[in-house]
């Protein structure tokens, strides 16, 4: 048998899942899962404006504050005994003893052998030496590139920064770059080049002017396909505009990154790469020297700043009792939505341009380290683990998918998130995004019956098709405005809450088989495409693609 009919055609394995070879495993088989199946059957029942009717403090019991965050959790369908339930839960998943040994450097990340630090990285003080050093690095870097004392090959000032990375090298600091426009320094402008299709990166570099443009490679491995294919190409570019003089590298790439000594293979000098250790997970990068782009586009004491906003929430999560820990919180709540009240898909939804790629920098974090299927005793699970994490910034989705949430047969679960002040000040436009963002959230929770009708609007017979059944749950977090501390604040928040999440289903957060699996056939099935190998040994939809491609290519190339 080949590798291929291993993973793709054994008809025993996927005879074994259709039958569902599987015993009620210790979590599902807990009285403290029992339970909340049990609570869960009453609250399907209860509508959000029954709970709210019921309870004149439900804002006061069920939100939290944290400094000027605020979170409020009172449009979930939850009551007083869903989040004891839930936290008793909690108690049993060990929460706290997995919180515990994350913060004492064990190597919690089991299947490959790894402590889990990215908290590390913006302990301030107590940081590690080389986090520090790194950071000291980082801090001369910005400074010497920000007053020209770093010049490019022909001494021209550098003017555009270009990141060269993938998934977490990308996601991260391309959200907070964007994010924090209203930060920006004069003067430079950063650019994202992610994408393998050359489209990406062509575009990019039609715009720039190769004597005062730096590329940083970030990548935690530095031999990610997509990353190196870029900076490969990007290095050639460069090489062609200072006639293949190889010293011009050394002036116009850095590297973010764990492995230097690929990097120095690569080019690029000792002196200029910023490393990183192993026990920093890809898509918990952000805090690490993958975050150089945001450093070079806010300038370094505004990502200190940013620092340590996460620093914070580090502080809080590991200090925080059961009853006001905001990530803790915020993951039980994830949860009981998903587990329990069979919601497969969360959906974020920042009222805020600037912070509208959030949701994308979300769905790795939640579905890359949550969307597993075995667990830390190496058992299949027998419950649905991360939601489908999707969304848009507000307003922007109120006019294309809203409309399913809030009369379609969906249940999902919503993150609103919302700031008291705007980073940008027109005049009359802040007023509604907040009058927008908590419409929604009404809207959604508690609907419109055929009794709420206005009285024009039963004059037609089109009644049944106005009413919102509403239920629709969802948070909203409150931040006071956009700025270095507060993003810091949000993507801690968002990070503990991914591993409480792990920990509630007992899975390993941290590493990603299954996105191993697909770049190994990526790989395999490169010299099938280039026609080296044939496809033969593949199946047949596989095969009739490739046919269909070289048959379009021949056309293609015709003409
Ligand atoms: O930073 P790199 O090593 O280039 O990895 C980039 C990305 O590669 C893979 O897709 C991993 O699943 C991600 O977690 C990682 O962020």
């Amino acid at each position: 048998m080949n590798w291929f009919s291993i993973y793709v055609l054994n008809d025993e394995w996927e005879i074994g899942q259709a039958n569902g070879y599987r015993s009620m495993g210790k979590l599902t088989g807990s009285l403290e899962w029992k339970n909340l199946v049990r609570h869960a059957e009453v609250l399907k029942r209860k509508h959000l404006k029954t709970l709210f009717n019921a309870d004149t403090a439900r804002f006061e019991r069920f939100s939290l504050t944290h400094g000027d965050l605020l979170i409020d959790f009172s449009k979930q369908r939850i009551d007083t005994t869903t989040l004891a339930l839930l936290r008793k839960y909690a108690e049993f998943s060990q929460w706290q003893t997995w919180r515990d040994r994350m913060f004492a450097g064990e190597a919690i990340n089991h299947t490959e052998g790894r402590a889990v630090g990215h908290w590390r990285l913006r302990a301030g003080r107590t940081a590690p030496d080389d986090v520090r050093d790194v950071l000291g690095r980082m801090e001369r870097f910005c400074n010497q590139v920000r007053f020209a004392d770093w010049v490019g090959f022909s001494g021209k000032p550098i003017r555009h920064i270009v990141n060269i990375g993938i998934g977490g090298s990308d996601l991260g600091p391309r959200m907070l770059v964007e994010a924090l426009k209203a930060y920006h320094l004069k003067g430079v402008r950063v650019h994202f080049v992610s994408n393998l299709d050359g489209a990406d990166l062509a575009t990019t570099l039609e715009e720039l002017d190769a004597e005062s443009t730096l590329f940083i490679v970030a990548s935690k491995t530095f031999t990610t396909k997509e990353t190196m294919t870029n900076a490969n190409t990007a290095r050639n570019w460069l090489l062609q505009k200072f006639s293949g003089e190889e010293k011009s590298i050394s002036r116009h790439f850095v590297a973010a990154s764990c492995n230097v000594q690929q990097a120095e293979r690569f080019g690029i000098s000792t002196e200029n790469v910023f490393p990183f250790s192993d026990w920093v997970g890809g898509r918990f990068s952000v805090c690490s020297s993958v975050g150089l782009s945001v450093a070079l586009a806010i300038g370094f004491e505004r990502f200190q700043q940013f620092l340590g906003g996460a620093r914070d929430i580090d502080q809080h999560f590991f200090s925080a009792p059961i009853e006001s820990n905001v990530p803790l919180t915020l993951a039980l709540l994830s949860f009981w939505n998903g587990s329990f009240l069979g919601a497969r898909s969360e959906a974020v939804f920042p009222y805020s341009h600037s912070l509208r790629l959030l949701p994308a920098y979300l769905q790795q974090l939640e579905m890359e380290s949550n969307g597993k299927r075995i667990d830390r005793d190496g058992t299949e699970v027998d419950y649905l683990t991360s939601p489908i994490i999707w969304g848009e910034s507000g307003s922007n989705g109120q006019h294309s998918f809203f409309q399913l949430l809030h009369q379609g047969t969906e249940l999902v679960s919503s993150d609103f998130i919302v700031m008291a002040e705007p980073d940008f000040s027109p005049p009359g436009h802040h007023d509604g995004v907040l009058a927008n963002c908590l419409a929604q959230s009404s809207a959604l929770a508690f609907g419109k019956s055929s009794t709420e009708l206005e009285p024009e609007e039963i004059q037609d017979s089109w009644g049944d098709y106005r009413c919102c059944p509403g239920n629709q749950p969802s948070n909203t977090l409150v931040l006071p405005t956009i700025e270095p501390f507060t993003l810091g604040q949000l993507v801690a928040i968002y990070e503990h809450k991914t591993f409480c999440l792990g920990v509630l289903w007992n899975l390993n957060s941290f590493d990603q088989w299954g996105v191993e699996f697909g770049k190994l056939l990526a790989d395999r099935l490169r010299p099938v495409i280039s026609g080296n190998v044939s496809p033969e040994m593949y199946d047949a939809s596989t095969r009739g693609i490739v046919a269909h491609f070289s048959k379009l290519k021949h056309k293609f190339i015709k003409k």
